[in-house]
């Protein structure tokens, strides 16, 4: 049914992305990390959260577990619950890039078809996808929560990586491979891109406004 259709209107702000934006001094943007459970996903996303934010930039995590206590109380792990899961994170990155704010966002997002569906709702710049790899039988060693153990022992269904699927991401924006980095280094890479392809001006200056 169109928005017509079901009497829904699009209230706009007088105020712009681009005004918030240049009172923030920085891009807004979505960071989508993906990866297996246990592939570091959350410990680096948490750590750069810390780092940007001692850079003077407003960013947010979006973690799994934690939107799954509230917002997605309601979902499983059934690729259809998967799916449904990451459709509505989509749409709060999207509120959260329109208000400003350099979103990083954690979730397994383990079918090809999901992450395709969540770009598809952002511009192409807006989106930067990184892969955090990692092997199945390192994230099992870590398994930092217990989960693979429980797996294993038939206890969780549908367990990604040993009774559902993860597909490898064929062409992310970046790749951390966490087998060979730190949790330090990979905030650093991951700040070193973002430099590169113009999505993060560090250091930023007090008062500074956006050109490009
Ligand atoms: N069946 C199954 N498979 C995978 N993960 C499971 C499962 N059941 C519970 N958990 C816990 O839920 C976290 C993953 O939730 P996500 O919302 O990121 O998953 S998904 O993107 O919808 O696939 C995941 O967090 P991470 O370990 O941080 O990835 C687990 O703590
Ligand atoms: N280079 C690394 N990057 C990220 N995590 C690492 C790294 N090396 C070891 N770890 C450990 O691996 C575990 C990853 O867990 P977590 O960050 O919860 O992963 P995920 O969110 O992908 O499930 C943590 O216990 C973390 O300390």
């Amino acid at each position: 049914m169109s928005n017509e259709d079901r009497n829904i209107t699009w209230q706009a702000s007088s105020l712009s992305r681009q005004d918030r934006e240049n009172n923030n001094g920085h891009h807004s943007r979505t960071l989508w990390f993906t990866g297996l459970s246990g592939s570091g996903k959350s410990s680096i996303a948490f750590a750069l959260e810390r780092y940007l934010h001692e850079q003077g930039v407003r960013s947010y995590v979006l973690d799994g577990d934690n939107v799954r206590h509230g917002l997605n109380k309601d979902l499983g792990f059934t690729a259809a619950d998967r799916q449904e899961n990451l459709r509505r994170i989509g749409e709060v990155c999207k509120l959260m890039v329109d208000a400003g704010v350099l979103v990083l966002s954690a979730f397994i997002s383990p079918h090809d078809s999901d992450r395709a569906m969540v770009r598809s709702m952002f511009e192409p710049e807006d989106f930067i996808e990184i892969y955090v790899r990692c092997s199945i039988e390192e994230c099992e060693r870590r398994d930092p929560k217990g989960l693979y153990k429980k797996a294993r022992r038939g206890e969780i269904p549908h367990f990604t990586g040993i009774s559902a699927p993860y597909d490898v991401p064929q062409s992310p924006s970046f790749i951390i491979d966490t087998e060979q980095c730190t949790i330090e280094e990979a905030v650093q890479d991951i700040i070193q891109h973002l430099q590169q392809i113009g999505a993060l001006h560090l250091p930023l200056k007090s008062g500074s406004v956006l050109t490009s």
